[in-house]
This record gives C-alpha cells, structure tokens and sequence, in this order.
C-alpha cells in the first residue's frame, strides 16, 4: 500500500530543509506571509531551495498575497506547487499558471464541498483548522468527522503531531498530510528528532 505523503511546512532554513528531506518528506512548504512567525523572504527561500537534494516538492504558501508579490517569488525560487490559504478565488489562483492546492478552513456553517467545487483545477485541497483571526498554522486540530468527501485529493492539517496523525491517517486517509507546528522546538525552528517521529509514525500508520 502506498503510504500518505507528507509536506513539511515552515522551513526557514537550510538545516530543516535537508533534515525535512533526509527524514522522508515528500515537500517543503516555504511561507511568504509577513505575518507569519515561519515567514521566508524570496532570497532566504532560494537558498533553502538550492540546498535540497532532488525530488523533494517545493510548495510557495501564500494568504491572500497580491500578484505581483506572486509572481515575484516565482520568478526569484524555483517553486514547483503553490498554496493559497486565504480567500482567494480560482480565477487568481490559476492566473500563475502552475499547479496549486487550496487550503480551507473548518468554519462552522461553511459549505466546505461547494467551496472546494469552487476549485476544480486545484490539484488538491488543503483542510485546515478555522481560529477567528488566523489563517493557519494555528496548532490546532478540528473534527475530523466533519470532512465530506471531496472530488480532489485531500490533503490534511491543523494541529498534527506523531501522537494523533495514524488517528488521523485511519479516520481520513487523505492523500496528504500537512505538518508546521507540531514538528517545531520554536516558531520557525524545526525539531529534527519530532521530524522523524512525524515520518515514523506516517511510515507505520494503516
Ligand atoms: O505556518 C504558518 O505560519 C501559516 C501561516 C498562515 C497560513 C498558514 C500557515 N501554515 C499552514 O497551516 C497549516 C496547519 O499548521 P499547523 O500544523 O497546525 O501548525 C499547514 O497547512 C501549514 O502549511
């Protein structure tokens, strides 16, 4: 059986990026939102990309980011998949022309199906954790119960650590899994040991 794929999100250095890589991920994600404790500039994050070894997926997250600053990366890393986690609409994200995935929060009342139907040419969508006034990498994990079933592959965050993702990965299987926070010894710095474990423990779930 084939196992879950993992993005490792979140990487603001070369060290993370290649313990990311060696540990098994299957991507990198690289946070160009300001806001963010995890935020890379376009120059740190060609570096990181420099450093890695092949067939490791770089994933460029943004939240409701202009186009220019878009393009902007694009032009300065070689990104190989975008991540819209705000509230942008189709026609931006397929504006770039590249593949894209687009995260959703669990908003209570929100009809997560219509809005990923919304996204027909999202490779994927990303199902994240809704907290009033963040847009992710909150920490926080949701019902999971409360997933419909969706026409893209479904990748799974909010709140995974290698305590809970066979739960997650048995009660979901999603394509993906999606990890920031709880691989973290700080915001932005990863724990190369709780790294592993989150490999681990995906390696292992069934
Ligand atoms: O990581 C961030 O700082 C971030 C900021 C803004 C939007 C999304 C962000 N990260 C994404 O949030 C989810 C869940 O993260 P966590 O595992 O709960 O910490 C994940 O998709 C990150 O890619």
């Amino acid at each position: 059986m084939m196992r879950t794929r993992v993005k490792v999100c979140g990487i603001t250095n070369i060290e993370d990026a290649l313990a990311a890589a060696h540990a098994g991920a299957d991507a990198i994600g690289l946070v160009f939102y300001a806001q963010s404790p995890r935020a890379v500039t376009a120059e740190q994050a060609a570096e990181i990309v420099a450093a890695l070894p092949p067939f490791v997926t770089t994933v460029a997250l943004f939240v409701d980011a202009p186009a220019d600053e878009v393009q902007q990366v694009l032009q300065q890393v070689p990104i190989d998949l975008l991540q819209f986690h705000g509230d942008e609409p189709s026609e931006f994200c397929v504006s770039f022309q590249r593949p894209y995935i687009k995260a959703l929060r669990m908003q209570p009342g929100i009809d997560i199906t219509r809005q990923a139907n919304m996204h027909p040419l999202a490779l994927g969508i990303l199902l994240d954790a809704w907290v009033p006034g963040l847009p992710g990498g909150t920490g926080q994990t949701f019902n999971w119960n409360d997933i419909p079933s969706l026409t893209q592959p479904l990748v799974l965050a909010g709140g995974l650590t290698a305590d809970n993702v066979q739960q997650a990965i048995t009660q979901v299987n999603p394509w993906a899994v999606d990890i920031s926070g709880g691989v973290e010894m700080s915001k932005g710095r990863k724990d190369h040991a709780k790294v592993q474990a989150f490999m681990q423990a995906v390696n292992n779930a069934v």
